[in-house]
């Protein structure tokens, strides 16, 4: 269907108007869009890839007519002031993509917008698109700004087809039943979701929070010997707000930040229900740490560096699993970790808690990419402006939380006076607020590891 393609296209996305004509010429009918959604929506995956990408090379900004104007604004530059304007707005308006009048009509048409934000997500997967994706996402961001979202708690009185949403998207912490969904939303227990008028019923970020007596370090207490109580009896003793989940629901609105948004309302809902809270704090998971330290482990077993451990450790783990303190002892530590087995062991648990501490706060604090943190959790509360407050060990039992962390969890803290200046610190000086403790976990991680 290449030429059906190329034939909607030219038909779908009209020209830019002249720049004398732009505010005069009436929009193209909405049939228009009507049309261009349901060609895409029928077209396959790679049908789609090709559509977007000739979209945004064939219908983007004419380059030539914006190298003619820049021409001419720098012939203009000795004019007055007026007529400097007057080619500037004319250069401006020159690099106005055509495909973006189309865009601008689709989000008037009746679910114009869940179909943008579904376009984006399939924009996200091919890289090609750069500037398509760019005028996408400040088109979304606009449509998407705080002021346009509303904000939602939901309950066990919510409408079944929310909370079956909500139990859908949960990705931290897998709801597994209608019991699980109602301790969730019931006493001691807030669950807040952000939505927009132009995609009704769609939970675009969701937040669970924990209504606790003091920061917690475990996330057993908060999904799972929860004893449901009838009502929440007793909220004086309730001042700690603990997030210990959240998730996006629109791969689309990636990079809108709503998360962070969400965030900072929900305290403000807090505070205005519970006005001495005082403590509010994430208990985050540490996705990754396990197989970046398997990584860390086999780079060393192939340069047979026997490190990362002190030498009293490693004789530690010789004993227990009948090897000598050498990369034999590595091996047997690399099998351990990864069938999870060294849990099983007390003896175990309490030889490695202090190496497995000391190798995550390095993880979370010490390894970057592009300069910020590695891990994408960690990096989401800093761009925040939380601190990275405590890291807890037997945090999450769970195989999955042994599996991807070791069973370690971390509270990142919102201290609300610090975190604009902890955002901007990290945002432009890449610099990590943290704790004693975690800089101390740290500092024993450099000095036993050499790294
Ligand atoms: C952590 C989340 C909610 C941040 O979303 P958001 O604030 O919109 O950031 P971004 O997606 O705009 O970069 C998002 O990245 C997410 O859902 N991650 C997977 C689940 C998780 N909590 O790690």
């Amino acid at each position: 269907p290449v030429r059906s393609m190329e034939e909607i296209l030219t038909r779908v996305v009209v020209p830019l108007p002249t720049y004398e004509t732009r505010e005069k010429s009436p929009p193209p009918p909405e049939s228009n869009s009507v049309e261009f959604m349901h060609f895409y929506r029928s077209l396959e995956k790679e049908e789609k890839s090709q559509l977007l990408a000739k979209l945004s090379h064939d219908f983007g900004v004419d380059h030539k007519g914006v190298s003619e104007l820049a021409g001419k604004l720098l012939d203009t530059q000795q004019r007055d002031l007026a007529t400097i304007l007057q080619v500037e707005d004319r250069l401006r308006y020159s690099l106005t993509p055509r495909y973006k009048q189309l865009l601008n009509h689709i989000s008037r048409v009746e679910s114009g917008v869940k179909f943008l934000v579904d376009l984006r997500a399939d924009l996200l997967e091919i890289i090609s698109s750069k500037d398509l994706n760019g005028t996408l996402k400040s088109l979304l961001s606009e449509w998407f700004s705080v002021g346009l979202l509303r904000l939602e708690r939901i309950t066990w009185q919510s409408p079944c087809e929310i909370l079956q949403k909500i139990s859908q998207y949960e990705a931290v912490h897998p709801v597994r039943n209608w019991t699980d969904i109602k301790r969730r939303v019931g006493p001691y227990r807030r669950c807040y979701a952000f939505t927009h008028a132009a995609m009704p019923g769609e939970p675009l970020v969701v937040l669970h929070v924990a209504l606790t007596e003091d920061i917690s370090d475990n996330i057993q207490s908060i999904v799972r010997e929860f004893a449901t109580l009838d009502s929440e009896e007793d909220v004086s003793k309730v001042n700690t707000a603990v997030f210990y989940s959240i998730s996006s629901t629109q791969a689309g609105l990636q990079g809108v930040e709503l998360g962070n948004v969400l965030i900072k309302r929900v305290v403000r809902e807090l505070q205005s229900e519970f006005p001495h809270m005082s403590q509010f704090s994430s208990l985050s998971p540490i996705p990754g740490f396990s197989s970046w330290l398997q990584g860390l482990l086999s780079q060393h077993r192939k340069e047979g560096r026997v490190e990362l451990l002190t030498d009293c450790e490693w004789g530690k783990v010789a004993d227990v699993t009948n090897t000598t303190p050498d990369t034999n002892a590595l091996d047997a530590l690399r099998k351990l970790i990864s069938t999870g087995d060294w849990t099983r062991s007390e003896h175990l648990v309490h030889i490695l808690e202090p190496a497995l501490m000391r190798l995550c706060a390095w993880y979370l604090y010490g390894e970057k990419r592009r300069g910020y943190a590695l891990n994408p959790v960690a990096n989401f509360h800093l761009q925040n402006g939380a601190t990275m407050w405590r890291l807890n060990w037997h945090a999450d039992t769970s195989p999955r939380g042994v599996a991807n962390s070791c069973g370690i969890m971390v509270n990142y803290r919102y201290f609300l006076q610090e975190t604009t200046s902890n955002s901007a610190a990290y945002m432009h000086n890449k610099i990590i607020t943290a704790t004693e403790q975690v800089l101390s976990l740290v500092s024993q991680f450099q000095k036993n590891s050499k790294l």
